[in-house]
């Protein structure tokens, strides 16, 4: 199972990409990779070590493209780099027992040549090798923007989630990346409305998704235990009686049965 959950900023992206992560590590091998510039996923696990974003591993860019990470138009590099040994060596085990990977992917800065330099080639192509060629489910954690989702590594991501919020702001952001989503290749787009305070609300969501075509796949509630794992530095699988974890874990087993 290979996704991509995406959304409007702040609608708790991260908070769901590492509970999904934790929760399905339990049984699968999982790498959870953050690819959102706010780089919050191992914060967000209660990791308190500093891993560095391989955007910012100037020697590493160098070596495997042949050219500085700020380089960029006219200056020659490779464009198909050889990165099979990095996800194992780029990963940081969150588990001793290795089933949950948690990678920082970082940021590039967009230039006028649309984002064509070495630091941009070389995340791709790890990007592209971890969804298309590994068995592990790869849960990425994304900004609303899916730039950095070449064709071929789209059309391997078995679904894309946007997370809404009550209101229609995060409606529209899903619609804007569902299109995006289907133009590169996306097969399947759904939802999951978090920060959801009443039946009401989730009515209003449900109606509004359909007009575009976009399954709920499960609600999590508005829930101080989130707010408090925030605070704590502490992951929201430690607090057993959480309802948010309760209906993370719901929506994980509905993701094993449509997805695989
Ligand atoms: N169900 C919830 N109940 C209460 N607070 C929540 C819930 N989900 C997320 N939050 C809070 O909302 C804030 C944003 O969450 P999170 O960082 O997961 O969102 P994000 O979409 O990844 O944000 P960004 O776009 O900045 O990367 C955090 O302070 C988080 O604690």
């Amino acid at each position: 199972m290979k996704i991509a959950i995406t959304g409007k900023g702040g609608v708790g992206k991260t908070t769901i990409s590492s509970t999904l992560a934790c929760i399905l590590s339990e049984n699968h091998d999982v790498f959870a990779i953050d690819a959102d510039p706010d780089m919050n996923l191992a914060s967000s696990l209660g990791i308190t070590e500093k891993i560095e974003p391989i955007s910012s591993m100037r020697d590493l860019i160098r070596e495997r493209t042949g050219a500085d990470s700020g380089s960029s138009f006219g200056e020659v590099f490779k464009i198909n780099p050889k990165i099979t040994d990095l996800p194992e060596k780029l990963s940081f085990d969150y588990k001793k027992d290795g089933s949950l990977k948690i990678m920082v992917m970082g940021t590039v800065e967009k230039g006028g040549d649309g984002c064509v330099c070495p630091a941009a080639v070389l995340l791709k192509a790890l990007l592209r090798n971890i969804v298309v060629k590994k068995e592990e489910i790869v849960i990425l954690d994304m900004e609303a923007g899916i730039e950095h989702l070449g064709r071929k590594t789209a059309e391997s991501v078995d679904a894309m989630i946007v997370v809404v919020e009550p209101g229609l702001k995060s409606i529209e952001t899903a619609e804007r990346i569902k299109k995006l989503a289907t133009d590169i290749g996306i097969k399947k787009v759904l939802a999951i409305l978090n920060k959801c305070s009443s039946s009401e609300q989730k009515d209003f969501v449900e109606k509004n998704l359909l007009k575009i075509n976009i399954e709920l796949i499960g609600a999590i509630p508005m829930d101080n235990d989130v707010v408090m794992s925030d605070m704590e530095g502490k992951a929201l699988m430690s607090y057993k009686n959480s309802n948010a974890l309760k209906s993370i874990k719901k929506i994980a087993s509905e993701l094993e049965i449509l997805l695989g």
